[in-house]
């Protein structure tokens, strides 16, 4: 779709005809950044670099936080500026800046792309060549792997590209120690299995959205049963891997516990979601219900499991 297809008049830059900055559009700005789901990324960042043996300058520290921040922000505004067809037909997202007009495609994919630029070079200077390299590496997971290449060819589109949501920790903890080791892999691991179940949960109540847009999400292509099966066989993955940072001495029992309640909470809520596919006739049951109890529960899932991991060594870390 052309940009003047899409685009209706919307602002270049968040300044009125008077010259003076117009707050509405300075939301939809920050709005390319996606704000709401990169807080848990960049809290997932921030836990890894507190995690992180070594210390670093309080300054740099926030700086290296901030860039993951702005990174994950950037890739956020390419994503909204390349997804801008698919986005005006769903309607979750048929509101957002550019396919609605707001804000014209062309100046979004600037905008994300000097961010994402300023983002690694910033993170190279103040902290170390391989977290700025990992940092380079996540955008491109976002933007190329995920956006542009498997979201619309296949429902494994988040399996693969949903690694890019898994790097920021292993960032914060390059940036604090300038190596990527076993800890740090952890990390990745536990967001990497947590994706599917976090998304495809919301798929399950989201498909009409991705079948209108011609999305292959899990459920549109396999069904709900389907998908129900796969959230499930990585929630069994994702509980046990929660536990790992207390099996590799990363961290302490406190940790340990929170890990065994969460995974417990969280096993419940995805089984919720499992048990409902069916009734005693063996048919289908889709029950919204139960889905979206588990994507809101996904996330204070990893936001406690992080906490926990954070807290854990604040106060009992050597
Ligand atoms: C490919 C991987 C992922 C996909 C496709 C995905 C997709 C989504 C979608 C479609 C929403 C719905 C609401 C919205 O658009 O605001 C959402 C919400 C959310 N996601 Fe994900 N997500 C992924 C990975 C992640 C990761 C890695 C994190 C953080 C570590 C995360 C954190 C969140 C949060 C915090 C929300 C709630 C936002 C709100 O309150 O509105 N997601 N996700
Ligand atoms: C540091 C760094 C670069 C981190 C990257 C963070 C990242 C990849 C998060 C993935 C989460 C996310 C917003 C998925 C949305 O999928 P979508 O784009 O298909 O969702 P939509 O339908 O809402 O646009």
């Amino acid at each position: 779709m052309s940009d003047s297809a899409i685009n209706t008049g919307g602002a270049g830059a968040p300044l009125s005809t008077s010259g003076e900055l117009d707050l509405s559009e300075v939301r939809d700005w920050i709005a390319l950044l996606k704000p709401r789901v990169m807080s848990l990324v960049v809290f997932t960042g921030a836990v890894g670099l507190i995690v992180a043996p070594g210390r670093m300058h309080p300054v740099l520290a926030l700086t290296a936080i901030l860039c993951i921040a702005v990174a994950a922000g950037a890739s956020g505004a390419i994503n909204m500026w390349y997804d801008r067809d698919i986005d005006a037909v769903m309607r979750r997202t048929a509101n957002r800046p550019i396919p609605a007009g707001r804000i014209q495609p062309r100046a979004a994919l600037a905008f994300g792309v000097f961010l994402a630029l300023a983002s690694v070079v910033v993170m190279g200077l103040a902290t170390n060549l391989v977290a700025a390299l990992v940092l380079a590496g996540s955008i491109g997971f976002y933007v190329f792997i995920y956006t542009m290449w498997l979201k619309r060819r296949t429902p494994q589109n988040i399996v693969i590209g949903g690694a890019a949501g898994a790097f920021p920790p292993m960032i914060g903890w390059a940036a604090v120690t300038g190596h990527v080791s076993v800890e740090a892999v952890v990390m990745f691991a536990i967001i990497f299995f947590w994706t599917p179940p976090h998304f495809w949960a919301l798929s399950l109540f989201a498909s009409g959205d991705y079948a209108r847009a011609g999305v292959p999400m899990l459920p549109v292509v396999a069904g709900a049963k389907e998908t129900r099966r796969q959230i499930w066989l990585y929630s069994l993955l994702l509980a046990p891997l929660g536990l790992l940072p207390t099996v590799i001495g990363m961290a302490g029992l406190a940790y340990g516990a929170a890990a065994l309640v969460l995974g417990g909470f969280f096993l419940d809520a995805m089984w919720r979601v499992k048990r409902d596919a069916q009734d005693e006739q063996g048919r289908s049951l889709t029950q919204e219900a139960p889905a979206r109890a588990a994507f809101k529960f996904s996330i204070v899932y990893l936001f406690m499991l992080f906490a926990a991991l954070a807290a854990d060594r604040l106060l009992f870390g050597a």
